[in-house]
């Protein structure tokens, strides 16, 4: 069976690259990420998630089956039952409540992101929705154990962002990005056609952009 994520990941090379080799990913993993602008990331991305968890719901109404529904359900509660207590709780340690989080303003790359995401569930089917997730969340199981890797247990343990890194490097969330992997699949096997790959791959690379601009904004705001 080809993997269709890696086909996705070659046609988008480019887009690919500059998002999970982007300087915030860089400075992170060294370090030197000033503790400011992981803040400003980590607020951003709790309402990212919240919009990732809707569009994970669309995938439940947008499925015809029940394998389907139950694998976008999963990913839904390893959104709202695992991921985000990460941003809580680290949250919590700078004084921000999960409600002071959900009052944040949305930044522009947030809501283009994630509305492009939503888009493409509601006015696609699920092979579109899921190629447009694809980039986040197998991208950030390979960013997390990319840098853990290099990182080695000695230095995890005393780096400024260890938690976060353990939290995308860790089994569950590898898991979940498996899961992902072979779900795409599955629905590739059912629905895609050579015609349709470009149009598949013009989603994954415009998502890949969109998580390259989300890094940006967190450096730059
Ligand atoms: C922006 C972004 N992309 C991907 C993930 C992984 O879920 C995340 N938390 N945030």
């Amino acid at each position: 069976m080809s993997d269709v994520f890696e086909r996705l990941k070659s046609a988008a090379q480019e887009d690919w690259d500059a998002y999970v080799n982007h300087m915030f990913v860089f400075r992170m993993g060294i370090g030197a990420l000033p503790q400011a602008a992981f803040q400003r990331y980590l607020v951003q991305d709790y309402l990212f998630l919240i919009q990732f968890a809707r569009a994970n719901a669309l995938a439940i109404y947008k499925s015809r089956t029940l394998a389907d529904m139950r694998r976008a359900k999963a990913a839904l509660s390893a959104i709202l039952d695992v991921e985000l207590n990460l941003h809580i709780r680290l949250s919590e340690r700078w004084g921000l409540s999960s409600g002071d989080l959900e009052q944040a303003r949305e930044e522009p790359a947030t809501t283009a992101y994630t509305r492009f995401v939503l888009d493409c569930g509601a006015s696609g089917d699920l092979l579109d929705l899921h190629t447009a997730l694809a980039p986040c969340v197998i991208g950030y199981g390979e960013i997390g154990a990319r840098l853990a890797d290099s990182l080695g247990p000695a230095h995890l343990a005393e780096h400024p962002y260890r938690e976060w890194i353990e939290e995308y490097a860790g089994p569950a969330y590898q898991e979940v990005a498996a899961a992902a992997r072979l779900h795409l699949n599955a629905l590739a096997e059912r629905a895609l056609t050579e015609r349709r790959f470009g149009e598949l791959a013009g989603l994954f690379g415009e998502a890949c952009r969109l998580e390259a601009d989300f890094w940006q904004m967190s450096l730059t705001i």
